[in-house]
């Protein structure tokens, strides 16, 4: 029978009475279609019900009962004993409201784009352990951080971690869960990131930041009447990708050089990392992601991951790592760079594949970050441009300096060592949660019991607030580093270099990461005047545990002094 779509349906046991929703559903599912009949208008049909049994109403009252008790009771009971459980064990930790009943607390303050200082918030409200979701708590105690991530330390590091597997089928350094493998792992591969393995390190940093300056040199200096404005923040990025690529592939990809965000892979990163974050708290998406791809005829469902076979974004540099490995072991090539230490050491062709694109994620973004958190708070900040600038004048007069600057004599420079070690104070680039999971006997904290299990988070900037820096923690201030009593400084420093984590899987790229910051800061300075050009917003920086940063708009200008001349000559 054909029923037009915009006839009413009436009951007709009972014409005057308006159907609920659920009367209709169950009057539906239980008609007989051949009771249907058409009506006097074309426009109504009338349901005739079977012949009204008292019985019935009895029946689907027992009907609805059974949906309840099969079905909603369990659920219901399972709600609420998950909700209490949750909520009562950790009930002695002070937190947001809703955080202690549910994880969206979590994932709306990760998806803010500000979590970094929402999580300082939380423990300045809170006290040094706030709880933030019904298993998670948020630590800025550094001692207490300390203790979780010392060499002896019993907690491990959490199912947060997943998220950090590239190849979500195989762990890889920074993500490694199992801390056998990653002592193992990490054995391996340290010589590669310390640079006693790559023998021209020095070198291709040079060539590599002689490239930048050149590029703004030759397109980005502004004249007393006009004003060209550069987006520098785009630059240290590119900068940092030609550098990591070039120590880990072998050969810089030439950001720099194609003046553009290649394959689209910064904006693909930025896109799928703002989304990836949120599975490191809704855990069990990572995990059912992980079983759909271990079963052959399921992984196909699993969509949006990057495939080597990409030619935009992250599966492209998957690529790119692939094809290099897989030349070096078709050629037998020996190479002095990162690849190849990691070869001598050991690691297979999946892994060494793996781990060469986990340090491009792990290297380039943390260094721009930093090198362009430091940049922007030595703009702000004159008397420490003026002082910088000085030093680097001086340094130039006496002949205490080359063309580029060799690490060894930047770190004779205090102001600029003090501008650097208070920038990564000030504005740490990595502020990821890094979850660390309580061991089986549980824990006690400042008097307070912590379960087996909990989830705890680290809190990074929240840890360089600390009292230890003085009354002005906020402050981006160099000069709290230049002072004489040693006993404060080693406090100080103890803290600070939280920064890059502690214990064993403490940043392995620290020293490279230096290297490229202090060559960077003194060829800028030493050549260019730099200003930004909007005070009121100097730039766009959105966190997602990493940090996103663009419209980082300058004004550059050639310094007039000789001794800053540019030159492409490098000494050594
Ligand atoms: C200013 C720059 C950097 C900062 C602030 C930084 C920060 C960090 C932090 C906080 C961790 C600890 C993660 C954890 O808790 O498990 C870490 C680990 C790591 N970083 Fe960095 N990093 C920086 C630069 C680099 C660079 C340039 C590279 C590579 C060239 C690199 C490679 C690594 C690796 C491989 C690990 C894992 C170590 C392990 O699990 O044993 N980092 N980094």
């Amino acid at each position: 029978m054909n029923i037009p779509m915009a006839a009413k349906i009436r009951y007709s046991s009972s014409p005057a009475s308006v159907l609920t929703s659920h009367d209709t559903l169950l009057g539906l599912a239980n008609a007989n279609l051949s009771e249907f009949q058409d009506v006097s208008s074309p426009q109504q049909i009338s349901i005739q019900s079977p012949t009204p049994q008292p019985i019935l109403g009895p029946l689907y009252l027992a009907r609805y009962g059974t949906i309840v008790a099969v079905f909603l009771v369990p659920v219901l009971i399972f709600l609420v004993s998950a909700i209490a459980t949750r909520f009562f064990r950790l009930r002695s930790v002070p937190g947001p409201f809703w955080a202690a009943y549910s994880r969206l607390w979590l994932v709306r303050t990760l998806a803010s784009g500000e979590s970094a200082a929402a999580f300082v918030d939380v423990n300045k409200t809170y006290g040094p352990l706030a709880r933030i979701g019904p298993n998670h708590l948020l630590t800025d105690d550094p001692q207490f951080v300390m203790r979780i991530l010392g060499v002896r330390s019993k907690y491990a590091r959490g199912s947060w971690f997943d998220i950090l597997k590239l190849d979500p089928l195989l762990p890889n350094l920074v993500s490694g869960r199992n801390k056998k493998e990653h002592d193992h792992l990490r054995l391996q591969m340290s010589a590669g990131y310390s640079g006693k393995d790559i023998k021209d390190l020095e070198k291709m940093m040079d060539e590599r930041v002689t490239d930048l300056i050149s590029r703004l040199d030759e397109t980005w200096v502004s004249s007393p009447n006009e004003t060209r404005t550069c987006d520098i923040a785009r630059y240290i990025g590119f900068l940092n990708l030609d550098v990591i690529t070039e120590l880990s592939f072998g050969k810089p990809l030439g950001f720099v050089a194609a003046d553009e965000d290649l394959y689209g892979y910064s904006a693909h990163f930025e896109k799928k990392w703002a989304q990836v974050q949120h599975f490191a708290v809704l855990q069990e998406l990572n995990k059912l992601m992980i079983k759909f791809l271990e079963i052959p005829w399921l992984n196909s469902l699993v969509t949006g991951l990057p495939r080597k076979t990409d030619e935009q974004g992250i599966g492209k540099i998957l690529g790119i790592a692939k094809e290099t490995v897989d030349e070096r072991f078709e050629t037998g090539a020996q190479k002095s760079d990162i690849l190849g230490s990691f070869l001598r050491h050991g690691l297979n062709r999946s892994q060494a594949e793996t781990e060469i694109a986990v340090t491009l994620i792990s290297g380039a973004d943390s260094t721009a970050t930093a090198t362009r958190a430091i940049l922007l708070a030595i703009l702000s900040n004159p008397a420490s441009y003026a002082k910088l600038q000085k030093e680097i004048d001086e340094a130039i007069a006496k002949n205490a300096i080359s063309s580029p600057v060799r690490d060894s004599e930047a770190k004779q420079l205090p102001y600029l060592q003090a501008c650097i070690t208070e920038g990564l104070r000030n504005f740490p680039p990595i502020t990821l949660l890094r979850e660390r999971v309580v061991p089986l006997e549980g824990d006690f904290v400042n008097g307070r019991h912590v379960p087996a299990g909990t989830n705890i988070g680290i809190n990074a900037w929240g840890l360089q607030l600390n009292p230890v820096f003085g009354p002005d923690p906020e402050v981006f201030r160099p000069e709290r580093w230049l002072i004489d009593d040693q006993e404060r400084l080693r406090e100080m420093r103890q803290v600070q270099e939280l920064v890059f984590g502690y214990g064993s899987t403490k940043c392995l790229g620290k020293a490279i990461s230096a290297i490229n910051m202090n060559k960077m800061f003194v060829e800028l300075f030493r050549r260019f005047d730099i200003a930004v050009t909007n005070p009121l917003k100097p730039w766009t920086s959105v966190c997602y545990g990493i940090f996103f940063q663009k419209d980082f708009n300058v004004r550059i200008t050639r310094r007039e002094s000789p001794n800053q001349g540019f030159q492409k000559t490098v000494r050594h």
